[in-house]
């Protein structure tokens, strides 16, 4: 593979060599969507015998189905074999993203009076049952468990389920039920992939269905929970990693270049891209990935060779604003911002998952530990979506009250527009409501 990075200048490039780049690995998740459809379709049809045999396919695992479900004593032998340091770390960090997610917790919204005698208010209330993916392929995901499970606990979901591929024995691994339990998650299964998500939109014969599946994933995952979403609310669409740079001459070529490195090791399929206007940072920053590349164990270097001259790279803009602009419609999931006035350029930022400000916070800080969740939008789909917080698991119903009095005061309103509309039972439910027997409703 060609140890290169791709440089583009933003006014040179035609629109469809534009569209390429906004696009990323928008184009992969299409293409696996027919591969993993038969999977997903066997699972609703066939339950557990289909789970068990794509795991044994995909995984290499052979399980059986009183196997799907972790036990007491693997969560016990889980703890006790995660080292010191990592349990005290991933205690310093849960308690991180406790703190941030906390303020997420809605107050009791008051009741607003809209017209006299005419009360209204909203009651959150927290979905039924939720489907927690942590994947496990290129990498392994403790951190992924508690920044899904810290916000579904806060929110108060009653039956929180986690999914997670087993590794190569059929064990889950230590530090991710350490990081479920550490969070209140005791209903663990170790199934990945198309069919995990299958099994929990569809229910099996082990485990049953769930109200809402979230969780990052490779293309089989992010295809399968498109597949699944009219059976069951998905949640933010959270792909393949990805990660923008926006930096003027100020920035430390070394600190931009190492920062890029960071999401461009989750895979080939990951994206990372420098947009600037110096083309002096543009040609170090270059240089510097040039020499660290082949420098990093496989598979990363191959995962990060792949990504810079594939769906990343430095892309050449006239000013930092042309630069947001061009940030904005790419709409990144992690995006950096390295620029001498940083609350400046941060006013022109409209589109991405998280936006870090300044040199001392590499991706990688806000992956695991400043608070904020790092599961978050893909494939420009931080147009539209937050990151996970609270709120995801949270659904509002609006309670209203309405006296006497407010029903004489809004019911001729409402009279008029049900007739306008051409509903004569919404009229008549307001105009006979005293008058027991009478029912005349005007056509
Ligand atoms: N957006 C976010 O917030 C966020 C957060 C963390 C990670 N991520 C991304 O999540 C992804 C994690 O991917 P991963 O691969 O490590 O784990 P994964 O668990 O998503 O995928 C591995 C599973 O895919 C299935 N699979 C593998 N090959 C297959 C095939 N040929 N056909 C069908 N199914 C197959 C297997 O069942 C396997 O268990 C990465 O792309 C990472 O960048 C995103
Ligand atoms: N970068 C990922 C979100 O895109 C989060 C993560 C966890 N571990 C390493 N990285
Ligand atoms: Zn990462």
């Amino acid at each position: 593979m060609d140890l290169k990075v791709n440089v583009y200048v933003w006014g040179d490039l035609s629109p469809e060599e534009r569209r390429k780049l906004l696009s990323r690995s928008e184009e992969d998740i299409a293409r696996v969507e027919e591969a993993v459809r038969p999977v997903v379709e066997a699972v609703r049809t066939e339950g557990d015998a289909a789970l068990l045999r794509f795991t044994r396919q995909f995984d290499g695992v052979v399980l059986s189905p009183d196997r799907l479900r972790v036990t007491e004593e693997e969560f016990k032998a889980a703890e006790e074999a995660l080292p010191e340091e990592i349990r005290e770390s991933l205690d310093y960090v849960i308690e991180n993203v406790e703190r941030f997610h906390r303020t997420q917790v809605p107050e009791p919204s008051p009741m607003v009076e809209v017209r006299p005698g005419v009360m209204a208010g909203e009651r959150a209330t927290p979905v039924p049952s939720c489907g927690l993916y942590v994947p496990r392929g290129r990498g392994s995901f403790p951190s992924m468990v508690y920044m899904l499970a810290v916000p579904a606990r806060l929110a108060g979901v009653p039956r929180v389920v986690m999914v997670t591929p087993p590794e190569k024995d059929g064990s889950v691994n230590p530090a991710c039920l350490y990081a479920a339990r550490r969070c209140g998650v005791h209903e663990v299964y170790r199934v990945g992939g198309a069919q995990a998500i299958a099994a929990l939109a569809y229910g099996t014969e082990s485990i049953a269905p769930v109200s809402m599946i979230t969780g990052p994933g490779s293309a089989y995952v992010t295809a399968a929970k498109r597949l699944v979403a009219h059976v069951v609310h998905t949640g933010l669409p959270a792909g393949p990693s990805e990660s923008v740079i926006l930096a003027d001459e100020s920035a430390d070529p070394w600190k931009v270049a190492l920062d890029l490195l960071v999401e461009a090791e989750h895979g080939a399929d990951s994206a990372a891209l420098l947009v600037t206007p110096s083309r002096e940072l543009a040609g170090q920053v270059e240089a510097h990935l040039l020499s660290c590349i082949p420098r990093l164990p496989s598979p990363r270097r191959e995962f990060v060779q792949a990504v810079f001259s594939g769906y990343g790279g430095i892309i050449l803009v006239d000013s930092i604003e042309e630069g947001a602009e061009v940030v904005n419609e790419w709409a990144p999931e992690h995006l950096q911002l390295r620029t001498s006035d940083l609350f400046a350029t941060l006013k022109l930022i409209r589109n991405a998952g998280e936006i870090l400000l300044g040199e001392h916070l590499p991706f990688s800080l806000a992956n695991y530990a400043t608070g904020p969740n790092a599961v978050l939008p893909t494939g420009r789909k931080a147009k539209v979506f937050s990151p996970v917080s609270v709120r995801d698991f949270l659904k509002f119903s609006s309670v209203i009250h309405v006296s006497e009095e407010g029903l004489a005061e809004l019911g001729p309103h409402v009279v008029r527009l049900a007739e306008y509309e051409g509903f004569p039972a919404h009229a008549a439910a307001i105009v006979h409501r005293d008058t027991p027997g009478s029912y005349s409703p005007r056509g």
